[in-house]
């Protein structure tokens, strides 16, 4: 099976509802865990590669191991470079065999944010490549519960459907209150569904992207915490609040902080119970099952995406 785009899979997550999971990924163990559960699931998949990721593990060496991952499950998986941020990094995971790539223009202004888009997408789509662009800058952690800065931070509906339609991009990744990281909220935890409704209606059969979409599930904050970790005052976006968001047209919810905090609670556990060990086999096995039973967790309670292939 060789590698898919993103276009079928969305199509089919609109109209069922649901969300298809993108996953980072930065090493082998990672790209195991959650190509395994995403098997045992028949979950559709993304795995997503950061400019980061791509600098720590190299190029080549991600790509290879998504080819064995290809063969070895049969899925049918995508793989897209999270948050270009230019068009030279774009174009070289397009000539290097990704099939998708985000262009993430946010930092720019308006127009600037679309003529980057549009020459990424018109050399993308040339080499039958997708593109998610970024419109509206996602918070930061401390901007979230800055009520001024809030509307100047969120998607305006009216500029994502010109957006959309002088860049061509394929997706829409938007800016609704979730931010990256494992500190989200401040206080309650809330997200603009009014202008996800919005934007939704504005670009019907239009597939949107969600961010920062990790819940930061409290027992395994407490689990670093208990095994020697520091991460006070962790808090992510609530699993019914992902799952809402899904039927606003949201076809892939990002996560990133959850499969860190997952793997990080496992080695941590491992090495205070296990004082001898040295052999990276002995903690990397469970973080590797760590990781597969968090994005098993996903598919099933935050994606709704299990047996959707
Ligand atoms: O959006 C992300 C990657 O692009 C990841 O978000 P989290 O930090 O919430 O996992
Ligand atoms: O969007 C952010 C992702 O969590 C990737 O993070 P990274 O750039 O540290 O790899
Ligand atoms: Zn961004
Ligand atoms: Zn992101």
């Amino acid at each position: 099976m060789p590698l898919v785009t993103t276009k079928e899979m969305f199509k089919k997550a609109y109209d069922g509802q649901y969300a298809v999971g993108a996953f980072n990924v930065n090493n082998m163990e990672i790209i195991q865990g959650i190509v395994d559960a995403a098997k045992e699931e028949q979950a559709p998949l993304i795995l997503q590669v950061s400019a980061g990721a791509r600098k720590y593990a190299k190029h080549i060496y991600l790509t290879k191991l998504v080819e064995a991952a290809l063969e070895d499950s049969g899925l049918p998986i995508a793989l897209h470079l999270d948050h270009g941020d230019d068009f030279e990094i774009c174009k070289s995971c397009i000539d290097g065999g990704f099939s998708s790539v985000m262009i993430d223009g946010s930092k720019y202004s308006f127009e600037e944010n679309i003529a980057l888009t549009k020459k990424v997408v018109e050399y993308a789509h040339a080499h039958g490549v997708v593109v998610e662009a970024e419109l509206g800058k996602l918070a930061g952690v401390e901007d979230a519960v800055k009520v001024s800065a809030k509307d100047a931070t969120y998607t305006d509906p009216d500029e994502a459907v010109e957006f959309v339609e002088r860049t061509g991009c394929d997706s829409l990744a938007i800016a609704i209150g979730t931010s990256h990281g494992a500190y989200k909220f401040k206080g309650e935890p809330s997200l603009d569904y009014a202008r996800l409704e919005k934007i939704s209606n504005l670009l019907p059969n239009y597939p949107l992207v969600l961010h920062g979409a990790s819940t930061v599930l409290p027992e395994f904050v407490a689990k670093c915490n208990q095994f020697g970790g520091h991460i006070p005052g962790a808090q992510g976006v609530p699993e019914d609040m992902l799952l809402r968001a899904g039927k606003f047209g949201v076809c892939k919810i990002n996560i990133d902080t959850d499969l860190r905090l997952a793997m990080t609670a496992s080695i941590r556990e491992h090495f205070v119970n296990n004082p001898s060990d040295f052999d990276p086999r002995q903690y990397l096995k469970p973080a590797r099952e760590a990781i597969k039973n968090m994005v098993k967790h996903k598919i099933k309670n935050v994606l709704n995406c299990s047996n959707r292939l």
